[in-house]
């Protein structure tokens, strides 16, 4: 049997160039219909997210911490952020936070409904990883809550920051983006749900708001 072969692209084996190079190329891609602007590219998220890997590896190195995704919307950006960690801190365990006050609606409900592993973060230094700080109120109320579950330190860190919508008084600890004060959606952010998977950062046309906001 005839043996089969593929051809390798040379590895590139630094952990920035090789992030910089996948969203180089991937810079041309298609847009979603309902887009009305595109506020951040792939490749703008890309070189901001190797940027801050950096800067959390040397801030957590040696230090055990608990990388702790906000979902849903944090998903994607703490997939990206965990493989961009440089160094990547010895011991990293990742537990997730479930945390929501949005629902089907464009503003806060003023609450949020937090869930995560108590035990998971006892003496620990946890790094609370999200899309988005709007009003700050998802931020402030899982820190709280971890802090009273025992966590040794809690730090945050956002994909994009809505300064203009801070409601409480919380700020992230890092930021990659500021947002200008207008509804978003991708890289995690929805809309009811959809265009999550959007791998970039987008306003959506105000008729796609409706839709969304009134389909099922
Ligand atoms: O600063 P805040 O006003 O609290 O808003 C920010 C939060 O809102 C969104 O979550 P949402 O509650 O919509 O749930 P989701 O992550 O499941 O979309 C987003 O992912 C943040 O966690």
């Amino acid at each position: 049997m005839a043996q089969a072969t593929i051809s390798v692209t040379p590895a590139v084996t630094d952990k920035s160039e090789q992030l910089c190079a996948a969203a180089a190329s991937a810079a041309t891609y298609s847009i979603h219909d309902d887009v009305g602007e595109v506020l951040f590219t792939k490749q703008q998220m890309a070189e901001k997210v190797v940027e801050m890997g950096k800067l959390l590896g040397k801030t957590y190195e040696g230090k055990a911490p608990v990388l702790m995704p906000i979902l849903k919307g944090g998903f994607i950006f703490a997939a990206d952020l965990i493989r961009a960690l440089d160094p990547c801190p010895e011991d990293l365990v990742v537990e997730f936070v479930s945390a929501r006050s949005y629902g089907a609606r464009t503003e806060t409900s003023g609450t949020v409904q937090v869930s995560f592993d108590a035990e998971a973060v006892v003496g620990r230094h946890c790094l609370m990883v999200d899309d988005l700080r709007d009003s700050g109120l998802t931020l402030l109320t899982v820190r709280e809550q971890l802090l009273a579950a025992g966590a040794a330190s809690v730090a945050s860190v956002v994909l994009l920051d809505k300064r203009a919508r801070r409601k409480v008084s919380y700020d992230p600890d890092f930021v990659c983006l500021d947002c200008p004060n207008q509804w978003v959606a991708g890289m995690g952010m929805d809309t009811n749900q959809r265009y999550r998977s959007m791998d970039y950062v987008a306003v959506l046309k105000p008729e796609a708001i409706q839709k969304a906001m009134h389909s099922a």
